[in-house]
């Protein structure tokens, strides 16, 4: 019997996901339906992979799926987190700065729970929240201070859109610091582009205290993210530069595998 899924979200990552299983990528599963805020890419998903074109979120949850991989926004899993779990079904998020929240998070913990279902946080652009989460469980077994954050450059081009947009980015000829603060005040500021650092914070200190720094690379495409965990006898830097966010597609695709495998990494 193949796992059966469905997918939240038929922009650049949730094709990632659909075309990799069309490829033979997720051999123990069955795509079953897919949903989008917009018709047009909900059709040509289900039809590019033969799958159900689904209106919204109650419909994809008729077809009985095991998991959604949610790969659509924020505001989609603040809508939608709840209700999936408590129906039983277990989610794959991308869209993890709606974990900001500590609010919701707590909302969505319990849902997991009421409804044996489990919330999975895809590794995204980034990695490595197996030797971050080891970290700070020795730091709170050893009552250690720890220091976690995360500093990412990125190409100008990357700004364009967002609050500390200014022309100049472009055609600097150094790089310039256009944001310092905690995770929680970086999904304030940026919306759409912080997930990595809210699922750095989870993994780490929280999202009130992990340190966040962005840069603006000009002539630059492309993220790059350095993360670091520390305490006393320990330090780790996991270290992630891609030129597109292809990488947040296929860890949902891995992750998918590997919890289908009998062996798994974490
Ligand atoms: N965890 C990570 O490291 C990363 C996470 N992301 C996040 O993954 C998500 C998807 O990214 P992309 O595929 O690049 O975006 P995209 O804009 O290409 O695709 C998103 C799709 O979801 C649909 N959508 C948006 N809100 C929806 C809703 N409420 N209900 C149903 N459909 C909805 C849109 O119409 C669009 O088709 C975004 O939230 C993005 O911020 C992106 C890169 C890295
Ligand atoms: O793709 C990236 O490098 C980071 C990103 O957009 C996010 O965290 O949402």
């Amino acid at each position: 019997m193949k796992i059966r899924f469905g997918i939240v979200g038929c922009g650049f990552l949730g094709n990632i996901v659909a075309n990799a299983w069309k490829d033979g990528f997720l051999e123990d599963y069955e795509l079953v339906g897919v949903t989008s805020r917009s018709q047009e890419s909900r059709d040509k998903t289900a039809a590019e992979t033969g799958c159900r074109s689904c209106r919204d979120l109650a419909e994809l949850l008729s077809l009985e799926p095991e998991y959604i991989v949610e790969a659509a926004s924020v505001e989609a899993v603040r809508d939608m987190a709840c209700t999936v779990l408590e129906h039983g079904v277990s989610l794959v998020l991308l869209s993890i700065g709606a974990f900001a929240d500590a609010a919701f998070y707590g909302q969505v913990r319990d849902a997991a729970r009421r409804g044996c279902a489990k919330v999975h946080l895809a590794n995204g652009a980034i990695g490595g929240f197996d030797v971050l989460q080891t970290i700070t469980l020795m730091a709170q077994a050893g009552k250690l201070d720890e220091t976690a954050g995360i500093e990412t450059h990125t190409g100008a081009r990357g700004f364009r859109n967002t609050p500390v947009w200014a022309e100049h980015l472009l055609t600097d000829t150094e790089k310039t610091t256009v944001f310092t603060g905690s995770a929680k005040e970086a999904i304030a500021t940026f919306p759409r582009r912080v997930n990595v650092a809210v699922a750095t914070s989870l993994a780490t200190t929280g999202p009130d205290i992990t340190q966040v720094t962005m840069h603006s690379v000009p002539g630059w495409t492309g993220d790059d993210h350095c993360i670091t965990a520390e305490i006393d006898g320990v330090k780790a830097t996991v270290d992630i530069c891609s030129s597109t966010s292809a990488i947040a597609g296929w860890s949902a695709v891995a992750l998918l595998r590997n919890l289908a495998s009998p062996v798994c990494f974490y």
